[in-house]
């Protein structure tokens, strides 16, 4: 069986520990030993740019991630101009990966209760598995369950990680995480009202914060 390869997409800003253990518990369940984080360049579906820049974010996430050897980030999404979509990272990787190499990118289950509404969203499936891990403030979850995903995913939906394993792509599976309710939102509304983020990002992350005076006038 090839070696999978999991793809951690998100705006990051910052990354925080939530974002560290959907990786890490993601990594364990779906036996990736590699994890690319992803900055994305553009968020466009959030209708407004991301408050610290695309290099801030970037370095943010160096900081978070340098004392694991299963993590790596890619600046590919930082690089490319216009809205940033996830079929074009997902179809680059594919590419120089070749057709066998199962790709899991991993996300929560309110960004992937919004897939239906991603850039060639169906052509997603061709091209990676989805590894979903249920976030603990995800009303829409705890009231549906798996229906709070678009109902043309769950044929997709599996709970046999041989199978998703054994192809290349076009899986769906659901992972029960520890919940850990942190936003970037939250860290941001508390450094703009002078709170701590002490246990809510690495150090090095939170000092980069407080060094370059990021997100301190409002979110
Ligand atoms: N605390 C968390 N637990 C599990 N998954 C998370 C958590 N925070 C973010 N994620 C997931 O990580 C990915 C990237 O998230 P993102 O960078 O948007 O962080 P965020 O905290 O949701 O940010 P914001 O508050 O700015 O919306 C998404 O797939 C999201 O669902
Ligand atoms: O490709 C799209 O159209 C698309 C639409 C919404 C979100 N995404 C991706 O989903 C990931 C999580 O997004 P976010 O806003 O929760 O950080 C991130 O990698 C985004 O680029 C992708």
């Amino acid at each position: 069986m090839t070696s999978p390869l999991g793809l951690f997409g998100g705006t990051f800003d910052p990354i925080h520990f939530g974002h560290l253990r959907l990786a890490t518990e993601l990594a364990e369940a779906f036996k990736l030993e590699q994890v690319i984080f992803l900055p994305a360049g553009l968020p466009y579906h959030r209708g407004a740019a991301a408050h610290a820049t695309a290099e801030q974010r970037l370095t943010m996430v160096k900081l978070a991630i340098q004392r694991d050897a299963r993590f790596d980030v890619d600046d590919r999404e930082l690089r490319r101009s216009g809205p940033t979509y996830t079929y074009d990272t997902l179809a680059e990787v594919r590419a120089e990966r070749g057709p066998q190499v199962p790709l899991v990118f991993l996300l929560g289950s309110d960004a992937f209760g919004q897939i239906h509404t991603w850039h060639r969203w169906t052509e997603l499936f061709d091209l990676a598995h989805f590894a979903v891990a249920i976030r603990a403030d995800d009303t829409e979850w705890l009231s549906k369950g798996p229906g709070a995903f678009h109902a043309d995913v769950g044929p997709r939906v599996t709970l046999n990680l041989r199978e998703l394993l054994g192809s290349p792509a076009g899986k769906v599976m659901t992972f029960s995480m520890t919940p850990l309710a942190i936003a970037s939102t939250a860290i941001r509304n508390l450094v703009k009202d002078d709170g701590s983020i002490r246990y809510l990002t690495p150090d090095p992350v939170a000092e980069y914060i407080r060094s370059h005076k990021l997100y301190h006038s409002g979110t």
